[in-house]
């Protein structure tokens, strides 16, 4: 049931799931589905704490052509960005049931088989693309593109990598902005690959991607709706306390034993026992936020803030990656048809009538560009670093010259710098690789192209430097601390000006007007990149990641946090390396796993301990 506050819940729950996002509610949904798990007496209950609401279901959280509300976003300002020349950055979060999925572009697409087989390679069993695959399919039910969409844009009806009876809604928009055709006439005159099938483990070439789109409405699919809405949230054993805050996990000797909590704008506190397990599911920046504020982090961090320690795991905050975005501004001089800013009321080019008949025609026939993600879209080029650039082998041979010592900030824990290493090694056999990408560029009919380096090499941190839970943790993205990313993005800036130069871009008069064409040589564009580059693509990761201790690990391959009994963590933050993609249906394969192990270690008796 939805509880009110502290009078409302149970002294003592079997499983406490801290956040009820993305990650979290799959957790919630999967332990509460069968009341009695392998016990066979005694109903296992679980409650989740948010710290946002409910949305309101407004149609800002329905329909995809419409900005979701304000008010469940959160910004953090990252701290200046040496490799940006000291500029900061944002971070956008989710606080809403359903975390991020609630306010997300809904691009739904998974990374390539190296990218996860690279997780296990870094020491995690059980974790490669073919363990994976049953979870992504678990999580989805697809539902290929209409055969109009199919004969206009590659969109494999196989449904051999998919799921069909999964709770999130996957499908493709049935609209599209026209000149999109013109965008994959290019990257096809290049000789890339236009890949109908990204989804099987190549996700590589010029895509048309599906959306966490729900069918039959054309609606978002959010975490909210897919897993806790309707039965689940009725179910006898899964409370759930929304606008309360997670501010401390409480132990007995090294074994979490509940958590204290809040309402969100207030400091009463409150506590809550647990039985078998604290289940952290706070996402990429406040995980690791919860687990130094609770005792468990770097030991000098915590000593500072006379935190008492419990366990010291120097990773904790560390190797957090996201992925840099450049904005190249264009003019598309030949193009009079519409473009997504004529539906959009904060834009210059709002067109009202067009955007009056497209949101009527939303609503009577889910048709029409409402149907697509405000300000985003699903046509993005994934491209290997030899599609980017025939210097592919000076780019990796300049990043075998950067000693990963001397990028690290000074007192780095000798742990995080040999991770590190060991993640550079596997990404620089990537880049030479054809069956992961580096580059994401995206268009979506805007006179825009944002690209994207999708493997940084750069790594940054989130760390408290207050004891205050409702003070944000500084956001340390470590943008170009190692300079391939600069590299990769100025090797495909180079390359998106071949692809406007292409015939078919030139039919829309494709003319770029940022950085421009003043902006030539290597080093003129990197000095472009570093003075407007934004830190995220919002696809924080990696804060709390599971490795081995010795590498600066924090959880291992059952994503049970290191020396701590009954403290998991489910969420964005257990990834070692980013994926080559976006990262919402890697955290709900993550979550769905994470229940199946949960549930696996739960003996028949009931007890975990
Ligand atoms: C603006 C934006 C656009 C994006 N676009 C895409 C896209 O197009 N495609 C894609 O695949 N991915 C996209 N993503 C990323 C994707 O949505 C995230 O990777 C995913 O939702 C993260 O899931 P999570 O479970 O790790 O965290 P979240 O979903 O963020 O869940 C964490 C939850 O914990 C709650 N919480 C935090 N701290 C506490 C606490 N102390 N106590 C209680 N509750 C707490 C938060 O309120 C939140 O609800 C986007 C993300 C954003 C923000």
């Amino acid at each position: 049931k939805l509880c009110r506050g502290a009078h409302d819940l149970k002294a003592e729950y079997d499983y406490v799931v801290v956040g009820g996002g993305t990650s979290g509610l799959v957790v919630a949904n999967r332990l509460t589905e069968n009341p009695h798990g392998k016990s066979s007496s005694k109903v296992l209950n679980v409650l989740v704490i948010e710290l946002g609401d409910v949305d309101d279901g407004s149609p800002g959280t329905l329909v995809p052509g419409i900005q979701t509300p304000q008010k469940y976003w959160h910004t953090y300002t990252s701290v200046p960005q040496k490799g940006l020349n000291n500029r900061t950055s944002q971070l956008y979060t989710g606080e809403v049931v359903g975390g991020g999925t609630v306010i997300n572009g809904m691009f739904f697409n998974r990374g390539s088989a190296l990218d996860y087989d690279a997780w296990e390679e870094l020491g995690n069993p059980g974790w490669g693309w073919e363990d994976l695959l049953p979870y992504f399919k678990k999580s989805e039910t697809y539902s290929p593109a209409t055969p109009q969409i199919q004969a206009q844009y590659p969109a494999s009806p196989d449904l051999r990598p998919h799921g069909t009876r999964g709770p999130v809604g996957s499908s493709y928009p049935p609209f599209s902005f026209d000149q999109i055709r013109n965008w994959f006439s290019g990257w096809a005159s290049l000789g890339v690959l236009v890949n109908p099938q990204p989804n099987a483990g190549m996700a590589v070439g010029a895509i048309h991607s599906s959306l966490s789109l729900a069918q039959p409405n054309v609606s978002r699919s959010s975490a909210a709706d897919a897993y806790f809405r309707g039965e689940a949230s009725q179910r006898e054993n899964f409370d759930s306390l929304t606008a309360h805050r997670v501010v401390q996990i409480l132990f007995e000797g090294k074994t979490a034993s509940g958590v204290e909590y809040a309402p969100r704008n207030g400091s009463q506190t409150s506590h809550v026992k647990v039985s078998r397990e604290v289940i952290v599911a706070a996402g990429a920046a406040r995980s690791p936020q919860l687990l130094q504020l609770s005792g468990i982090g770097p030991r000098e961090l915590l000593t500072g803030l006379d935190i008492p320690l419990v366990k010291e795991l120097p990773g904790v905050g560390y190797n957090f990656q996201d992925q840099p975005s450049y904005y190249i501004a264009l003019n598309l001089t030949k193009l009079s048809g519409p473009i997504p800013a004529w539906v959009d009321p904060t834009s210059d080019v709002y067109h009202e009538k067009y955007a009056e008949q497209q949101l009527a025609l939303y609503y009577a026939d889910r048709e029409g560009a409402y149907t697509m993600p405000y300000q985003a879209g699903s046509d993005v080029a994934f491209l290997p670093l030899k599609n980017v650039t025939s210097d592919y082998a000076k780019v990796i041979d300049h990043a075998k010259t950067i000693d990963i010592d001397d990028i690290s900030p000074s007192g780095t824990d000798p742990s995080i710098i040999r991770g590190h290493k060991a993640q550079v090694n596997i990404l620089l056999r990537h880049y030479a690789s054809r069956d992961t990408a580096v580059h994401e560029s995206t268009f979506n009919g805007s006179p825009l192209m944002i690209i994207v380096a999708l493997k940084p090499l750069s790594r940054g941190s989130i760390l408290i430097n207050s004891t205050d839970p409702k003070t944000d943790p500084q956001v340390d993205f470590g943008t170009f601390t190692h300079p391939t990313d600069v590299d990769v993005l100025v090797a495909s800036l180079k390359k998106i000006r071949e692809l406007l130069n292409s015939p078919a871009m030139q039919e829309l008069g494709a003319i770029e007007l940022s950085p421009g064409h003043s902006v030539q040589s290597d080093a003129e564009i990197a000095a472009a990149l570093i003075n407007s580059t934004l830190s995220s693509w919002q696809h924080p990761v990696g804060t709390l990641a599971m490795m081995p201790e010795d590498l600066g690990g924090v959880l291992d391959p059952e994503l049970r946090v290191y020396g701590i009994e009954g403290l998991r963590v489910v969420d964005a933050s257990m990834m070692p390396i980013i994926p080559a993609s976006h990262t919402s249906s890697t955290v709900y394969a993550v979550a769905e796993k994470a229940a199946d192990l949960i549930k696996a270690s739960q003996s028949e008796s009931g007890q975990y301990r």
